[in-house]
């Protein structure tokens, strides 16, 4: 694996029955990169990040996280990265200062560990006011931006997020993106899948995916060239829905 390589995969399969969800695919990824993984819905992506997350094992093909096998290292992958799914992000009968607790704690970190993070993200997020509020009670802009500085409480060299924006409003939604530069910036590596194709603008290069394949793969400007196409969303359309 290249030095600053830090997600490899390398024809990756995973079957379920008959219907091949992810169809050999093969990227790679490195450090610091903000590497966006679009498709249409049902496109496999879903599938290809449990893969890399060590929660579903790959039908076949190769894959490494962090240096660590896809097969055999799942709990080393674990450790090492965060996750954030639009789906399930914090406990909304939890206050925030809870929530924050509750992760800290499953990550490992001690208790003055957490209790400083606590803090900092409390005030980086301009928090003070609700951190003894119940997370449900927050508007959904908020609760995302809490959930992805929940999902880098542990330092994590990679960070996961599956449709993190879905339903936010654009202003939040630029807000949260300021907040993935800022990691990205701080050395830690972006794998974020959208249907927001403003946000694929933002990626340093994108993939997109189509019945379970990767059909394209390169930097927004150079896609846009190729596909002679003005924006992120004419290219996601020639090839997506063609
Ligand atoms: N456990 C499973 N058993 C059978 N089929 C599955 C399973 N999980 C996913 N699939 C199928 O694999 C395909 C890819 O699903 P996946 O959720 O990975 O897509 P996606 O690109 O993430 O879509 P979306 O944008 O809607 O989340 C779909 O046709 C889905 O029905």
């Amino acid at each position: 694996m290249m030095e600053d390589t830090v997600i490899q995969v390398e024809g990756l399969t995973k079957v379920f029955g008959d219907f091949t969800a992810v169809n050999n695919i093969s990227f790679h990824v490195k450090k610091g990169e903000i590497f966006g993984f679009l498709g249409a819905n049902g496109a496999g992506k879903t599938t290809a990040m449990k893969m890399l997350i060590g929660i579903s094992a790959p039908s076949s093909g190769l894959a490494h996280v962090a240096g660590f096998d896809v097969y055999t290292q799942t709990e080393s992958i674990k450790k090492t990265i965060g996750y954030m799914s639009q789906k399930f992000a914090l406990y909304d009968d939890l206050t925030v200062k809870e929530n924050i607790r509750f992760f800290g704690g499953i990550y490992g970190l001690s208790k003055a560990r957490i209790s400083q993070k606590s803090n900092q993200l409390i005030e980086e997020l301009g928090l003070e006011k609700v951190a003894k509020s119940l997370v449900g009670s927050l508007p959904l802009g908020w609760k995302q931006k809490i959930a992805f500085s929940v999902a880098m409480l542990h330092d994590p060299k990679i960070v996961f997020l599956d449709e993190p924006t879905g339903g936010v409003d654009p202003i939040t939604r630029r807000q949260f993106w300021e907040m993935i530069y800022k990691a990205a910036n701080n050395g830690t590596t972006i794998f974020v899948t959208t249907h927001y194709m403003d946000e694929a603008e933002y990626c340093d290069r994108v993939s997109i995916m189509v019945d379970g394949r990767i059909e394209a793969l390169d930097t927004p400007k150079n896609l846009k060239h190729h596909y002679r196409s003005e924006s992120m969303n004419d290219v996601f359309l020639k090839l997506a829905r063609s």
